[in-house]
């Protein structure tokens, strides 16, 4: 019968393997060639796709399998953790070796899938003797079949296990002749092998590729999808697929596809929240109540000069140390030039109005939500297995009630919106890992802010918002006064040859609350040992093929002994973690610093880490950081950069920059999401990181819609989309969708994600990891966001009773990525450096410090000037560099002496 002339676009079915490079896969493929990709689990019910779900009255089935594959033109086996030899691994991906004659499709096999195709013809699966997973190889090819026209490869590998077919290049390391490279074995006849990598004398020749030589099947064990294979990875999917068609072409079609190919399929999303409860949700945030009213919320912003005023001088004139606060803060240089123009330009303090301020909570265990009042009080409570559909509704309706955007040139990334956390359990179950720990804390807790302050440290701008729905106007004006004179007062006391005014303690960190509580402070460290033997746990997994990479991490604690007035006085306690967290910024500066006292939590965090940001049109950043050189070893910024380019730190953060580009295509899609920095070393405090910048963006057609017509709102960084007819599930969402999608944050997992997340799991003996690896930050209502990675953090929670608890602890989580690579014991070393950049706000310390630290000369001398004080009336002047160092020699040796002269002139002991 003559071949049937094929007219609709063809289909490509892709098995995934719950990998976290398929979305890199499936975009590579839309991009090279001009079909329709479905992505279904290795596990999935192929009925429940095509079959309403009422009609399903028998469970999944190879013969279910085979009819829905045969319904595609081809069929891409995916890689995946585990081995080829284990069902459970492959799932479906075993069925479609055995399908016979017309049942067959062309498969096109990429690592775990490969392996899975030779298995079933014969060969065996073994372990390597080195794994290779983020590591870019010379892949040797004989330029035929699927290689054809194929330049030199350079394609990244992530595999432990490998393929055997019993060639004698492999058993014997030799062949009798060149062509025998590329001539079937005795053990596995029908398996031609197509390339190899000789690269790894240890692990000596591995196959590459091959196909079977008769049947429609093709493989590679390298990735082509990955960022570091060259542009030839692109050549032989479009040479698979131009063998594929070529294969569908010569067969019967006979059975056209079945009407059910033209469903759609692969809407692995929940179905939203009724619109109408998100809504109540949103009047409820807004208004008190859920009567539907026709509101429009408008940015109330003024702004003024932020002068020398720092986010804690402008955290502490709103009051905010005393009660609840949000605050997140991008660390400055000491002239208060922001560390990075890109990511530390803006500071954000969200504020908390006792007894109005709304929140939402949720708890994974018990899957609750809960909508709190002003009071902290529950108001409403319900049940939801997917909590980010809620925030995500809330957000949609915000964002169309949004009216009068602020007048201003340039607009603050924050007007408004949500502002908290995530813990890194809330992540786990959005990929189906649950954790069995109880819960102490909201694992999603978001206040509704409607005050702000916004800092630009780049314009030196200071931004008053509020978009309360009665007229706040003047609490804008009020807060706008008091800012004013603040700046006002604090550019005196900076400027020394104006008349002194009247100062504060100039002792401040001798606060004796304070520094009894320092004293009392015990570390609890993980035992070397104990750490060192999870490392090797997770080497052994790795080695095994179960991961590629596993960021093991571990709580340390710091117990403290609580000061009376905080058992007595909430607002005390506030305060001293505020000083705590001031005296962590002060030692480990960092982009991405936050303090948060919300509920029960105080979160102190020096995170280096942005997990995700995203423009009001959606373009989306994420920074993740894998690479860590500790500073405390006394390198050099020169031995850092090459102890950063050795090949276990560039694989560790190649691993993470391809698994972040899959979380991003499966939102923005393919041709929209690009590596916009790989690998680049970035001095910190205390650390030297790995870090790499990867971007997605709306697709032209997407952004074409979200442009306003009314240029007047468009500033060239901060635009935003005015359409008013959003319902909610449009790609105005983008960012926030890739967002609630890519938790927990992959850095903080390792890949692949899902089987990593559950190694983990039981490798951290089922602790919760909590606030420490998840996210914090703020949802914008302008469709803006960002959030960062919860590391380098202290954090501490209320118990219940805790109010006259004589203890206070601080958890302190560290770890890092372990890879086949690493060594335990710098691996040890390098969690031990994290954890000491943060517990480095409890050391006590002498005055001497905080005054070396000081490099401003100005800054100096009105700390000097209230030791020494000049005579009434005489004109105080910068003073000379000899007379400086004397005076401040002079300081010291008081300080030494435990003796100090203070501004009123008395003499204090220490
Ligand atoms: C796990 C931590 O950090 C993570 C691991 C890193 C690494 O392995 O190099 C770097 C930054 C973070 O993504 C931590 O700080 O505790
Ligand atoms: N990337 C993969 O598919 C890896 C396959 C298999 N788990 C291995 O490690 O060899």
């Amino acid at each position: 019968m003559a071949p049937v002339l094929r007219t609709r676009r063809p289909r490509i079915l892709y098995l995934d393997a719950y990998d976290s490079f398929s979305n890199n896969i499936i975009a590579q493929v839309e991009q090279s060639i001009d079909a329709e990709i479905v992505k279904c689990y290795i596990d999935s019910d192929p009925d429940a796709w095509t079959v309403p779900k009422a009609a399903k009255a028998h469970a999944a089935t190879p013969a279910a399998f085979m009819d829905f594959a045969k319904t595609f033109d081809g069929v891409i086996a995916g890689p995946g953790p585990g081995s080829a030899t284990c069902d459970e691994d492959v799932g479906w991906m075993s069925v479609l070796w055995k399908l016979q004659n017309d049942q067959m499709i062309p498969v096109f096999g990429i690592c775990l899938g490969f392996q899975s195709m030779c298995l079933a013809f014969g060969a065996s699966i073994e372990k390597l003797t080195e794994p290779r997973h983020g590591l870019v190889a010379n892949v040797l090819n004989n330029g035929s079949s699927i290689f054809s026209g194929t330049k030199q490869l350079y394609a990244t590998q992530y595999h432990s296990l490998h393929v055997e077919l019993q060639h004698r290049i492999q058993t014997k390391k030799s062949v009798r002749y060149p062509a025998e490279l590329w001539e079937p074995t005795e053990a596995c006849p029908e398996l031609q092998p197509l390339a190899w990598d000789f690269g790894n004398k240890r692990n000596g020749a591995i196959l590459m590729a091959a196909r079977h030589i008769t049947k429609p099947f093709w493989g590679v064990q390298f990735h082509p999808e990955s960022v570091c294979t060259n542009a030839e990875g692109v050549r032989i999917i479009r040479n698979w697929w131009s063998e594929a068609t070529s294969w569908n072409s010569k067969r019967d079609f006979t059975t056209l596809p079945s009407t059910r190919m033209n469903q759609s399929i692969a809407s692995e999303k929940t179905s939203q929240p009724k619109i109408s409860s998100t809504e109540a949700l949103a009047m409820r945030l807004i208004h008190g109540n859920e009567t539907p009213q026709a509101t429009v919320l408008d940015v109330q912003c003024t702004t003024t000069g932020s002068g020398r005023l720092t986010v804690a001088d402008v955290v502490e004139l709103f009051d905010s140390p005393r009660g609840e606060a949000i605050v997140l803060e991008s660390g400055l240089h000491r002239d208060l030039r922001p560390m990075d123009a890109g990511t530390g330009r803006h500071s954000i303090i969200g504020l908390i109005i006792p007894g109005e301020t709304m929140r939402l909570h949720y708890y994974t265990q018990k899957h609750v939500m809960e909508l709190r009042d002003g009071y902290d009080q529950v108001v409403q409570i319900w049940h939801t297995q997917d909590p980010w559909q809620w925030v995500r509704g809330v957000m949609a309706h915000l964002r169309n009630m949004l009216g009068q955007k602020p007048k201003s040139t340039t607009w603050a990334p924050f007007w408004g919106g949500f502002m908290g956390y995530a813990s890194y359990e809330a992540g786990l179950e959005t990929i189906n890992v649950p954790s069995k720990q109880e819960v102490e804390c909201p694992d999603i807790c978001f206040a509704y802010i409607t005050r702000s302050i916004v800092i630009d440290h780049q314009l030196k701008k200071l931004y008053v918002q509020s978009i309360r729905c009665t007229d706040d106007q003047s609490w804008v004006c009020e807060s706008l006064e008091k800012l004013y004179d603040a700046v006002g007062r604090k550019s005196l006391e900076s400027t020394p040859n104006t008349t002194p005014l009247p100062r504060s303690n100039p002792f401040e960190h001798q606060d004796t609350t304070l520094s009894t509580y320092l004293a009392s402070c015990a570390r609890s460290v993980v035992r070397k040992e104990d750490y060192c033997a999870s490392i090797v746990s997770c080497q052994n997994y790795i080695a095994d093929g179960q991961s590629y990479e596993l960021c093991l991490t571990n709580t340390n604690e710091i117990r403290a002994r609580r000061p009376r007035i905080c058992r007595l006085s909430n607002p005390e306690d506030n305060e001293l973690s505020w000083k705590l967290y001031k005296r962590l910024t002060a030692r480990n500066t960092a982009p991405f610093s936050a303090y948060m006292r919300l509920h029960n939590v105080h979160i102190l965090s020096s995170s280096p880490e942005r997990y995700i940001s995203w423009d009001r049109q959606q373009t989306a950043q994420c920074r993740p950081i894998k690479g860590t050189v500790s500073k405390a070893l006394g390198l050099t910024a020169a031995d850092a950069h090459n102890i950063l380019s050795a090949p276990k730190e560039r694989a560790e953060n190649l691993m993470i920059v391809d698994l972040v580009r899959h979380q991003l295509h499966g939102v923005y899609g393919a041709g929209n999401v690009h590596v916009s920095q790989l690998m680049q070393v970035e001095e910190y405090e205390t650390v030297w990181q790995l870090v790499s910048v990867v971007e997605g963006s709306p697709s032209s057609a997407a952004s074409r819609s979200l442009q306003t017509p009314d240029d007047s709102w468009m500033d060239n960084k901060d635009s935003f989309s005015a359409s008013t007819s959003h319902d909610g599930n449009s790609e105005q969402m983008l960012g926030f969708d890739a967002f609630s999608q890519s938790l927990p944050a992959g850095s903080m997992t390792g890949a692949p994600k899902k089987r990593s997340c559950e190694l983990l799991r039981d490798l951290e003996n089922g602790q919760r990891r909590g606030i420490y690896s998840g996210v914090l930050g703020y949802l914008d209502i302008g469709g803006g966001g960002d959030f960062n990675v919860i590391i380098r953090t202290a954090v501490k929670i209320d118990a219940p009773s805790s109010a006259s608890a004589v203890e206070d602890v601080w958890s302190i989580g560290a770890g890092g990525a372990v890879t086949a690579l690493s060594d335990p014991q710098s691996e040890y070393d390098e969690m031990l450096a994290k954890f000491s950049s943060t517990a480095a706000a409890f050391e006590e310390d002498s005055g001497i410090e905080e005054v070396e630290k000081e490099t401003d000369l100005r800054g100096i001398w009105s700390r000097l000037m209230e030791v020494e004080e000049p005579d009434d009336g005489e004109e105080s002047v910068l003073p000379s560099a000899p007379l400086l160092l004397r005076t401040l020699q002079d300081f010291q040796a008081g300080l030494l002496s435990g003796v100090v002269r203070t501004s009123d002139g008395s003499v204090r002991g220490r």
